[in-house]
């Protein structure tokens, strides 16, 4: 059993047309590929939800703001298609480059305000390059749903605002993050961490952890960040980019824990640089 692959939009559009003869429900999975456990979990979640299920596989270029990170990410396609086959997700779709952007691409979907902040404030241009390639890879495939993980919870936000701005008719569907046996986020950047580096990656996702637990419980939001920050350091994480308090919906800055918010972090380990976020709620609330 194997998975059908196509490469072009035209290819795309005329599976999709076929599907939409006999009214099947299509969802789609954007992905950069290197498939993972949590990719998976949205894939099945997916599953779930439509009937016909395409996930995409895109290294999108315009999202990388470091040549070296772009020319280092992997790219494992046969091995992300044996992935597939077996879950019964019913399209991959990998255009290249020049598919995506043919020479004379000029349009740049740009989002203010959600995108500012956080991993916007340290990898400029690429929450644009986000939502570009997200609102085209909606438009190519014309799904009903999009599903995406909340590993990366900036970006999740940013989609739900691109479709609601753009009129897109498509609906997001967030998925929790899938995290190893001792708490650390898969991510496909994961693999580039050394064995010493692999043992201290979980703090990160422990500390936020405990943070919001004690955050939960009435800790003071400033004094409590700072004793996280200098727990992630004194793991061994050489530099954090950003720890901090947001809004579970509107990701606005918040310095009292009086609502729903997410606690946020990006932080590098040796070359790598990790993202992990947990919800935090006041205790006793219900939301
Ligand atoms: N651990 C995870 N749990 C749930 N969803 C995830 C997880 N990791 C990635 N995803 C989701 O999979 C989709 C594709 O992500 P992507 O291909 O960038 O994978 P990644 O592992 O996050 O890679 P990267 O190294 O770029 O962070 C996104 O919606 C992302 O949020
Ligand atoms: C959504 C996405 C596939 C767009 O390239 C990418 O940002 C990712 O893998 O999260
Ligand atoms: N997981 C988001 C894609 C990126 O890091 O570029």
């Amino acid at each position: 059993m194997s998975v059908p692959i196509v490469r072009t939009v035209a290819e795309l559009r005329a599976v999709v047309a076929g599907w939409r003869r006999s009214d099947a429900s299509v969802a789609v999975v954007p992905t950069m590929g290197a498939l993972h456990d949590g990719h998976l979990s949205l894939v099945r979640a997916a599953l779930q939800k439509a009937e016909r299920v395409i996930v995409t596989l895109f290294v999108n270029p315009k999202q990388f703001n470091s040549a070296a990170d772009l020319a280092a990410y992997p790219r494992t396609e046969n091995q992300d298609a044996a992935k597939l086959a077996p879950l019964g997700a019913q399209l991959l779709y990998v255009p290249d480059a020049e598919e995506m952007y043919p020479p004379g691409f000029a349009t740049t979907v740009s989002v203010s305000g959600v995108r500012e902040g956080l991993c916007g404030a340290f990898r400029p241009g690429h929450f644009d390059g986000v939502a570009t390639v997200v609102a085209k890879l909606f438009l190519q495939t014309g799904a009903d749903f999009a599903f995406f993980g909340e590993k990366d919870f900036q970006q999740l936000q940013l989609v739900r605002r691109v479709v609601q701005d753009l009129d897109i008719p498509i609906t997001v569907v967030p998925c929790p993050t899938v995290r190893e046996a001792d708490g650390l986020a898969l991510s496909s950047r994961n693999a580039r961490l050394s064995p010493a580096e692999r043992a201290i990656a979980p703090n990160l996702a422990l500390v936020l952890i405990e943070t919001a637990e004690r955050l939960a419980r009435g800790s003071p939001v400033l004094p409590t960040l700072a004793e996280a920050r200098a727990a992630i350091l004194a793991a061994g994480f050489r530099d954090i980019e950003y720890l901090e308090l947001r809004g579970e919906t509107d990701l606005q800055p918040m310095t009292s824990l009086d609502r729903p918010a997410r606690l946020l972090a990006a932080s590098w380990l040796g070359e790598t640089r990790l993202i992990d976020n947990v919800r935090t709620s006041p205790i006793g609330s219900t939301n």
